[in-house]
């Protein structure tokens, strides 16, 4: 049923005149429309992960999906509710817990240039203190985020040493390059997008991660940059979507690719992922034949250094060594 008024859990920029619509309009044509090839994904079954398929879809797409994960269907499930019932909270008490949570930007306090129509959690997986809102809400929400992640734990860990052995990479690499219970969580809620508004969901852009783990609702609006086209990735029940980040594509010489992407905000239906993002050892430093030595901590202190000076990050291009391309 439509409600009268804006909804208050939303920011207050995101209530705009039709936030309550529920008649879904007839799709606009522009600059957010892609193609619809999601059925070429490459599918991979992470408990029977063929090596050369992973290493063709990881140097091809920098992306796939991945099907036979182990996540528990109930625990995804009650994860999604307990995370529903966060982000009901009323703007206010959310904006309270803030830096974990975050609007218009996924970069937390810091500002990117466009606003984007977004908002979420941020939990850092190895801080078990996070400051955030107290209460029954979030004490189930972060209990579940532990539960969960320790999959995601699992499911990078597998992943990675499969592409370790494709890249040939030591065993010393292999444990300082991926620090999977280190890693970050967030759950993203896109409010609806108001008619005349271009704002996207989440602007383009690669992430800074080793690899993430997607596990979007049903609605859609991801897409990703491939061959020079946005492409759709259409949301398939009891999957997720791994995508590569910057380090991977560091570690592996540009052999695998750290994928563009970007979401889409719909204009009737909300939108809610629950993202996890495993990075190296802050400190360990990252040898590769086209990039400077670097650390993780060097690569995210010039990542917010650009986004300050700039409003936006310029990534892996910074470490590249002059003479590579
Ligand atoms: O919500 C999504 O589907 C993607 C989020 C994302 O790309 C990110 O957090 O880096
Ligand atoms: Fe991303």
């Amino acid at each position: 049923m439509a409600s009268a008024s804006p909804d208050p859990s939303y920011p207050p920029l995101f209530r705009g005149p039709n936030n309550h619509r529920v008649t879904p309009p007839t799709p606009r044509r522009g600059p957010t429309t892609a193609h619809e090839p999601s059925s070429e994904l490459p599918v991979l079954d992470l408990e029977n992960l063929g090596p050369a398929q992973l290493a063709g879809a990881c140097a091809e797409w920098g992306l796939f999906r991945a099907a036979n994960h182990g996540v528990p269907a109930a625990l995804a499930a009650e994860l999604r509710r307990a995370a529903a019932a966060l982000l009901a909270l009323p703007f206010e008490a959310k904006d309270a817990a803030a830096p974990a949570y975050f609007w218009g930007s996924p970069a937390g306090p810091i500002r990117v240039k466009n606003l984007n129509w977004v908002e979420g959690f941020h939990v850092s997986l190895a801080r078990c203190g996070d400051a955030a809102i107290s209460g029954r809400e979030f004490s189930l929400f972060r209990d579940l985020v532990n539960q969960y992640c320790k999959h995601m734990a699992r499911i990078a860990r597998t992943i990675f040493d499969a592409m370790a052995i494709d890249l040939k990479l030591t065993g010393d690499q292999s444990s300082s390059y991926l620090s999977e219970h280190d890693g970050t969580f967030r759950v993203y809620r896109y409010p609806r997008r108001p008619e005349n508004c271009d704002n996207l969901g989440m602007e383009a852009h690669t992430d800074s991660s080793v690899l993430s783990i997607l596990n979007e609702d049903d609605v859609g609006g991801l897409q990703i940059l491939h061959r020079g086209e946005w492409l759709d990735v259409k949301p398939i029940a009891d999957t997720l979507i791994v995508n590569l980040g910057d380090m991977m594509q560091a570690i592996s010489s540009d052999r695998y690719k750290s994928v563009e992407h970007r979401v889409v905000a719909s204009p009737f239906t909300e939108r809610k992922s629950l993202c996890y993002f495993a990075f190296p050892v802050e400190d360990s430093v990252i040898i590769s034949s086209k990039y400077k030595p670097f650390t993780y901590r060097e690569f995210k202190a010039q990542v917010e250094e650009d986004i300050k000076a700039t409003g936006a990050k310029v990534g892996l291009s910074r470490f590249r060594l002059s003479a590579s391309n």
